[in-house]
């Protein structure tokens, strides 16, 4: 073992002898159940120190930074891990936290020059590098010590990319894991980006967009925990299954309690109306995904997706507002009324600020309120019962022209309005949720319950503006991370066309544009294969960026078997390349099922993933390509890649670009009698 190796492995020792030590001491201590409000705080505190010491346990640290600011003459080395360690007994801290301000140096210095500075909470502090280390450590064995820079030594310089490669070349298994060890500098920005901003991130398939969002969330929380709780923030993704994949990413930070759901789960709590009857997810997706192209149909429902939409909408409201309080006065018995003046005073004036509904039942209660003291002032006893019946009855009468729409029938209503040839079976379907969700607002308000402090949107490009719309709403702050990737937008007739779709909804000082060019999942194969298939269709998107990591050449091959054998061959091939995780990617759902079943009747078992699939196994999967949106694969195999089914048009381009990213280290296709010719440049280039 060399000096480095004997010094670091002596430091791992001490450090983990001192988090025993640290974890014994709190073991003595018994929890705190009693109602004194310091004890519990201080209880609070030390579970707190448990759980950190836990996470820390296994690996500590993962690199090292010798840093001396500028005040002052000493280094010191801090050893940076994914939770903070105290020091015994009030000294320096024995690992400092990812996240807090010094650490940023470890992400943000590259060595181009020894002087570096990251932002304290009350100033700038610059000071001189002097050594970057990356140490990797499993189940508190030291296996691996690199440096990337030393202070003096050119020959140490770009050692970071080896550290980088070393974890990429990694084979993953079925869930998406943190990168804290190896976070990148053009990552770190965004991850620590300022926190009251609708930041929009463009990023080219697996430059880190999901893994950088959920990084963020645990950054904003240590740095804001004051101000941000988890429960107030909320992760939107495309499905159950991507939902699924990226569970353990969160935990594994030690942030918890963090809503992760799709737009349509929760609009669907929120409005909690059992007449709104939609389309099976699975459905919906397929007949969305599977129809090609930009179909008439799909007109119709970009209208209802647009901004303006969301204005159209808000106009009825307005109208709605203005006209639905009956124009009539409430006459209580002959000779006393109340006006409709005053009825429209207390509702456009003094209840103004409630939403629509509960300014109704105020105003109802001040009605009957009036009835009463009117009715008190009645001196003879005899008719006074007869006038309170009559007077309900008025009052019933008046409620009842007083309409008390649910969300959905307003709707309907406002439907019939804006777009003239509603069918008469209307039925609603996805898209109509954000709408609903902005009559609903109207109506009923928005409880703080629904409030968040911050705001994820995964896969962005599948978002419609008015969805974005309807979630500023529930974000005062506008904190956003907004992620996706134009070039990967697969479904027809929905989402954006460019960012500033989104972006424009937010004020100029509320915006955040990044874009992400490097791709840290595919070899560098893989990514010239799929730049070659989507360079017609760019527009001004940039192409990806591989990392310098060489692998297997793409595969592209005629079927010369049944796809039943054919696959069971590549399946084979793959798994003895050391592929944990296979998917053979088909165009549709039933070409899935088909094979599915082919492979069964053969013996071999593998998952079927389709939409309504909660759950991502890993393993072999067969899966339409719509859904391998999001995931990734050690191998991936698109079948059928022929001319009818991916003919050359950008929406078949895009489709065949996220099949192709999904694999990180090999990829095969295979055609029928001709490959599509979306495949040409790609097919030559393979050839050179
Ligand atoms: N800095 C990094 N260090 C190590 N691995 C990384 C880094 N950044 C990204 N990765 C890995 O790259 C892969 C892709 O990440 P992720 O899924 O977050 O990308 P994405 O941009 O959301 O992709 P897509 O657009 O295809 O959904 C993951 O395996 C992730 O762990």
């Amino acid at each position: 073992m060399d000096d480095v190796k004997q010094h670091e492995s002596r430091k791992l020792t001490e450090t983990i002898t001192t988090i025993n030590e640290q974890q014994q001491a709190l073991a003595q201590i018994p929890r705190y159940y009693g109602k004194d409000i310091v004890e519990q705080a201080l209880d609070d505190q030390r579970q707190q120190q448990r759980k950190r010491l836990e996470k820390a346990a296994p690996s500590p640290y993962f690199g090292r930074l010798d840093f001396s600011p500028e005040a002052s003459k000493s280094t010191v080395p801090l050893y940076i891990g994914k939770a903070g360690v105290e020091g015994a007994d009030g000294k320096d801290p024995l690992v400092i936290d990812w996240r807090a301000p010094i650490a940023s140096l470890f992400y943000s210095f590259t060595g181009q020059s020894g002087t570096a500075s990251y932002e304290a909470p009350e100033e700038t502090i610059t000071g001189t590098v002097h050594l970057k280390r990356n140490i990797a450590i499993h189940e508190q064995v030291l296996e691996r010590v690199v440096d990337s820079y030393v202070e003096g030594d050119t020959a140490s310089e770009g050692a970071s990319d080896d550290f980088l490669l070393y974890r990429l070349e990694e084979s993953k298994d079925h869930r998406l894991r943190d990168i804290v060890s190896t976070i990148q500098s053009e990552q770190d920005a965004i991850i620590r980006a300022e926190r009251e901003k609708a930041l929009v991130i463009q990023g080219v398939p697996g430059s880190g967009k999901t893994t950088v969002a959920l990084h963020r969330l645990a950054y904003l929380l240590y740095h804001y925990q004051d101000q941000i709780k988890p429960e107030k923030m909320v992760v939107f993704a495309p499905n159950q299954m991507f939902l699924d994949y990226i569970s353990e990413v969160l935990p594994e930070l030690g942030v918890g309690d963090i809503q992760q759901t799709t737009f349509r789960d929760w609009a669907l709590d929120l409005l909690d109306d059992a007449s709104i009857k939609l389309p099976d997810p699975s459905r919906a997706i397929q007949q969305r995904f599977e129809s090609d192209h930009e179909t008439k149909a799909h007109t119709g429902s970009r209208y209802k997706e647009s901004i303006q939409f969301f204005h159209d909408l808000e106009g009825l409201l307005d109208d709605y507002e203005n006209t639905h309080l009956p124009d009539k006065d409430l006459r209580a018995w002959e000779g006393t009324h109340l006006s409709k003046e005053t009825i429209r005073d207390w509702y456009e004036r003094e209840y103004r600020h409630y939403p629509l509904l509960k300014r109704r039942e105020r105003v109802h209660k001040r009605m009957k309120r009036w009835i009463e003291t009117e009715h008190h002032s009645i001196r003879e006893m005899d008719p006074r019962n007869e006038r309170k019946k009559q007077a309900n009855k008025q009052l019933q009468a008046f409620m009842k022209s007083w309409k008390r729409p649910t969300p959905l029938q307003l709707y309907k209503q406002f439907l019939s309005t804006l777009i003239k040839e509603t069918p008469r079976r209307w039925q609603a379907s996805n898209e109509d949720l954000a709408p609903l969700l902005l009559i609903y607002h109207r109506l009923s308000g928005m409880t703080s319950d629904s409030r968040f402090d911050h705001i994820v949107i995964d896969e962005a490009q599948d978002f419609s503006p008015i969805q974005t719309a309807i979630l500023q709403q529930h974000c005062p702050s506008n904190s956003f991370t907004i992620l996706g990737d134009l070039l990967q937008n697969i479904v027809p007739g929905r989402g954006i066309t460019g960012w500033e779709e989104i972006l424009d909804q937010f004020s100029e000082h509320q915006q955040g544009f990044y874009q992400l060019d490097r791709s840290y999942r595919s070899t560098m194969e893989i990514i010239h294969f799929a730049n070659d298939i989507i360079h017609p269709f760019r527009g001004n998107v940039k192409p990806a960026e591989p990392v310098f990591r060489s692998g297997s050449p793409v595969k592209v091959t005629p079927l010369r078997q049944d796809s039943v054998q054919q696959t069971i061959q590549s399946l084979h091939e793959l798994q003895s390349l050391d592929c944990r995780t296979v998917a053979v990617i088909t165009r549709t759902e039933e070409d899935a099922r088909i094979l599915h079943q082919g492979l069964l009747n053969q013996g071999l078992a593998t998952h079927l993933l389709t939409p309504g699939e909660s759950s991502y196994q890993g393993g072999l999967s067969i899966v339409p390509i719509y859904l391998v949106k999001g995931l990734e694969f050690d191998g991936a195999i698109l079948t059928d890649v022929d001319p009818d089914r991916y003919p050359e048009d950008a929406f078949h381009a895009r489709l065949l670009y996220v099949g192709c990213t999904r694999a990180l280290h090999h990829l095969r296709l295979f055609y029928r009698e001709e490959s599509s010719p979306l495949l040409a440049k790609a097919i030559n280039h393979t050839k050179e």
